[in-house]
């Protein structure tokens, strides 16, 4: 079985141990044994960073740009191989593999451009005599927990803009899906940058995670990730002064109302709520819906649904991938079950598909009848399920899909300009998306939610220097 290690200081290193990394749409299938750093290895990952972190911090803006365009054009050429390495380990589509590798190469492309965009201020100053200089500098050295649903795509948000604005990266990855870190990495290793700007420490998050968290050498924390363990990171890391960034998911509205187009509300809740078997925290998984469509709409989306093909991966007709392990499933169909204690009435799918014992293979689920204050509104699934809670008229679907501590991403359906803007002014979702799908965003712009969902300033596109870099103001007796 070939060994994988993590990347510490400009050199490959072996793990405290190693753990296998399972196909989830064929158990049998181990794609390799992955280094698991114990905490000397994270606390050795964070003394390289931080040793790096000045040089790096002065490096000139042509070494930034050439090491991102270099890691962009290799992810960008090997995307197919890459993407393939992705829904073996994780569970999506190849086709959705491959999207998202080509997404890391775009976002890499994006932030190699940013280098050569740095900008200040000069202004005169209020006395005469001096001048005044705002520069933005790196922060230092920022640690990364990402998580297993996204394995390219969001470790690439991070490390770009980290490495883009001069800092340095101490990268720990999702247990279950080290195979994309490890081939990032890689490529990263390659892309001629000073040993210990960049380290990748796979390992658990209770042991290399926390280090990285209660570190005061680790200056700033990108999180994305549950609820629970976001909000502790965040506690534990601003109680030490640490800049944090936290996204945590999402219980993403997607209103229909009686005027939406059949076709594009019915195609929106598919994508937005079974595509990456539901495991992406921008999915629709309460779709609010007018009770003149309501019907004509649940009929056509449970056709939809029923026709779905789960099945391995990496077979190209498949459109619904395993969910990710073992522990993913189980709750998925306890919160089914639950909705229908609930009240909910099951139309079609939400159990385990029994002639596919070798892989996680989940039935997508589609529960109507369902009611706000029901668990399955009010709690993160992150698997194939969607609820249906019928309305009235459209100021009830909107103060439903406000209803709710999450407000990352939200939806409507219409064909009403008069609805659509006033959705996306009052929806209490940092991303509002109109005849779209809750889920599918752009690489050069912000990401990022209000209320429960997100934390710290934004990640991606522009924004996301307001995380990297930190302010600083300079004056000068110029006379
Ligand atoms: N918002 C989103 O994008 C995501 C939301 N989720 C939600 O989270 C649920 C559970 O998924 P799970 O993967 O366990 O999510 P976690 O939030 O537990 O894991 C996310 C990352 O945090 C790390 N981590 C875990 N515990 C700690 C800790 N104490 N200190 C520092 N880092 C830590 C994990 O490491 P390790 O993998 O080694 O445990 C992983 O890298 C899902 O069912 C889903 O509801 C999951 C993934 C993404
Ligand atoms: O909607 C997308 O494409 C991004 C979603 C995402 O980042 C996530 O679900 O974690």
């Amino acid at each position: 079985m070939t060994k994988f290690d993590n990347f510490i200081g400009g050199e490959w290193v072996a793990g405290a141990s190693y753990a296998p990394n399972v196909n989830p749409s064929n158990t049998s299938d181990i794609i390799g044994d992955y280094a698991v750093a114990d905490r000397a290895q994270a606390l050795e990952a964070i003394k390289v960073a931080k040793d790096a972190a000045p040089g790096w911090g002065m490096s000139g803006i042509q070494a930034r740009f050439d090491a991102l365009d270099f890691i962009a054009t290799e992810l960008l050429a090997r995307k197919q191989e890459l993407g393939e390495l992705l829904s073996r380990e994780e569970g999506k589509t190849l086709a959705e593999g491959i999207g998202e590798v080509a997404r890391a190469g775009q976002i890499f492309k994006y932030f190699a451009g940013e280098t050569l965009r740095i900008t200040g201020d000069v202004l005169p100053s209020t006395r005469p005599g001096f001048g005044v200089e705002v520069t933005r500098e790196p922060v230092g050295v920022i640690g990364m927990i990402t998580p297993w649903n996204f394995p390219i795509a969001i470790p690439a948000w991070k490390i770009a803009p980290a490495l883009a604005y001069g800092n340095t990266v101490v990268f720990k990855p999702a247990g279950l899906v080290p195979g994309s870190a490890w081939a990032l990495a890689e490529i990263i290793s390659r892309a001629g940058l000073p040993a210990g700007t960049f380290n990748l420490v796979n390992g658990s998050g209770r042991e290399v995670g926390e280090t990285i968290v209660m570190s005061d050498d680790v200056q700033a924390i990108s999180f994305t990730g549950s609820v629970p363990t976001g909000c502790d990171i965040r506690n534990r890391a601003v109680a030490r002064g640490a800049k944090v960034q936290m996204e945590m998911g999402g219980k993403n509205p997607l209103v229909v109302l009686d005027d939406a187009d059949l076709d594009i509300a019915v195609d929106c809740a598919l994508q937005g709520a079974f595509f990456s078997t539901g495991q992406r925290c921008t999915a629709s998984s309460r779709i609010i819906v007018t009770e003149g469509i309501h019907d004509a709409f649940v009929d056509a989306l449970a056709a939809a649904t029923k026709a779905l093909k789960v099945g391995d991966a990496r077979d190209s007709s498949t459109q619904i991938g395993p969910v990710v392990d073992v522990g993913q499933l189980e709750s998925n169909l306890k919160y089914v079950e639950q909705a229908l204690v609930e009240g909910g009435t099951l139309v079609c799918g939400g159990d385990r598909i029994k002639d596919k014992p070798e892989g996680f293979y989940m039935a997508p689920a589609l529960i109507t009848d369902t009611r706000p204050e029901m668990t399955i509104n009010r709690e993160e699934v992150f698997g194939p399920v969607a609820s249906v809670v019928k309305v009235k008229d459209y100021e009830e679907a909107l103060k439903v899909a406000n209803d709710s501590q999450f407000g990352l991403s939200s939806g409507i359906c219409t064909s009403s300009l008069k609805y659509a803007t006033d959705f996306k002014r009052r929806s209490e979702a940092g991303m509002v998306m109109v005849n779209l799908p809750t889920a599918g965003v752009d690489y050069h712009v912000p990401f990022g939610g209000t209320k429960g969902s997100s934390y710290g300033s934004r990640e991606q596109g522009a924004y996301a220097k307001e995380f990297y870099t930190t302010v600083k103001t300079a004056y000068t007796r110029s006379a």
